[in-house]
């Protein structure tokens, strides 16, 4: 395990360099926040805790996990037995100042998990992440289905989702692209750019500013490396080298590795996590509750509690369809994704097998 870094000067290969951003104007945020400290993680702060020392979680390997604290990257000490796969890039934790030892990880805000593969656990991606960039592109990578399982993720984890519609550059009009994805959901903000120019950090700022905390996911070739790099601005080069490592995969095609924290332009930060790639839907009625929010304001109005909005009278839901309030096709849409959480949903074994269904909602 690594020793305590002195501070700003990173110690481990692969610990990204961070340059801070000069803070102007009357009232600026404490460095804490510029590292997206806020309210939520320091009231949990106990009084006896006040000494301790207050780090985010940088990057997560294996054997070792790498932090910031306001001076810079820092090496971080964990107690034995504990176990990496429990801390999250972009985790709030507490350290012991005189040994550099974790104490204790603070509440997550928001967390980015899926089931690992077996089944059994949640793997984590990301936590404290603010904004979920959902990048596209305005060409055959645009698939609403898929954008809606993105969608659920982000809402199931607390986070606000943004369609990044990318390679408008390449086609005549983006516009029927955007509609589309504007229809996914009420109120989702929709980006139409080119990745590869800086207009994009301009269209980008309002997610991107002091302490915010952005991720990307898409396909593979939609652009997120690209908009990292444009979004990281001059220090890029530095980025590209000491933070995101490309290398090549089995089938030879390069593929962003590090899961990490960046400083990018504007004082917010970007995780990169190219892990989220097999997602499915599971355990995310929340999510889905959010993505269909029309539906699910209606329900209420059903005569029955319970009602399906398939064949029940006095359901509201099937009112406004018939009413051309609400499309048939929204309302398929919801019932595949329910069915299709509820059958990915593990069922746990209670006492003598008795069967114990987790947060069945419909
Ligand atoms: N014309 C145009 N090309 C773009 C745009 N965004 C990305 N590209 C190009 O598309 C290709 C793929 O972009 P990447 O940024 O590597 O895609 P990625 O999503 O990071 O891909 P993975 O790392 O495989 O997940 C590169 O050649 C980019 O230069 C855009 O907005 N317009
Ligand atoms: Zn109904």
């Amino acid at each position: 395990m690594s020793a305590i870094a002195t501070c700003g000067k990173p110690t481990h290969d692969g610990v990204p360099e961070f340059s801070y951003p000069t803070l102007t104007g009357s009232n600026p945020p404490s460095s804490l926040e510029l590292l997206g400290w806020s309210d939520f993680f320091a009231a949990q702060v106990e009084p006896g805790e006040t000494e301790l020392l207050v780090r985010r979680i940088a990057s997560v390997h294996r054997a070792r996990i790498d932090a910031i604290d306001v001076s810079g990257p820092v090496g971080i000490e964990l107690p034995p037995n504990s176990n990496t796969a429990d801390f999250a890039v972009g985790d709030w934790v507490l350290a012991d100042p005189l040994t550099g030892m974790l104490v204790r990880r603070l509440d997550r805000k928001t967390v980015f998990q899926r089931r690992a593969e077996g089944g059994h656990g949640q793997q984590l991606a990301a936590a404290n992440v603010d904004t979920l960039f959902i990048v596209t592109s305005c060409n055959a990578d645009f698939n609403p289905g898929r954008l809606e399982r993105y969608l659920i993720m982000a809402n199931q984890a607390g986070t606000d989702p943004v369609i990044v519609l990318t390679k408008a550059d390449t086609v005549e009009d983006a516009g029927p692209f955007e509609q589309q994805a504007k229809a996914l959901q009420r109120d989702l903000p929709v980006v139409v750019l080119n990745a590869r120019t800086a207009d994009a950090v301009a269209l980008l700022k309002p997610w991107c500013g002091v302490g915010q905390t952005v991720t990307l996911v898409g396909s593979s070739g939609v652009g997120k490396s690209t908009l990292v790099n444009t979004l990281a601005g001059p220090q890029s080069d530095t980025m590209q080298k000491t933070g995101s490592i490309r290398e090549r995969d089995a089938k030879g095609r390069h593929t962003t590795t590090a899961r990490s924290l960046h400083a990018i332009g504007g004082g917010g930060w970007v995780i990169d996590t190219p892990g989220i790639r097999t997602l499915y839907v599971s355990d995310v009625t929340d999510g889905i509750d959010t993505l269909f929010a029309e539906i699910t304001d209606l329900a209420p109005n059903c005569r029955f509690r319970d009602c399906t909005h398939a064949h029940e009278p006095g359901c509201a839901v099937q009112a406004a369809v018939a009413k051309g309030e609400l499309s048939a096709d929204r309302l398929e849409r919801w019932r595949s994704l329910l069915a299709e959480n509820r059958d990915r949903t593990p069922v746990l074994s209670g006492p003598k097998g008795n069967k114990i269904v987790r947060k069945k909602k419909y």
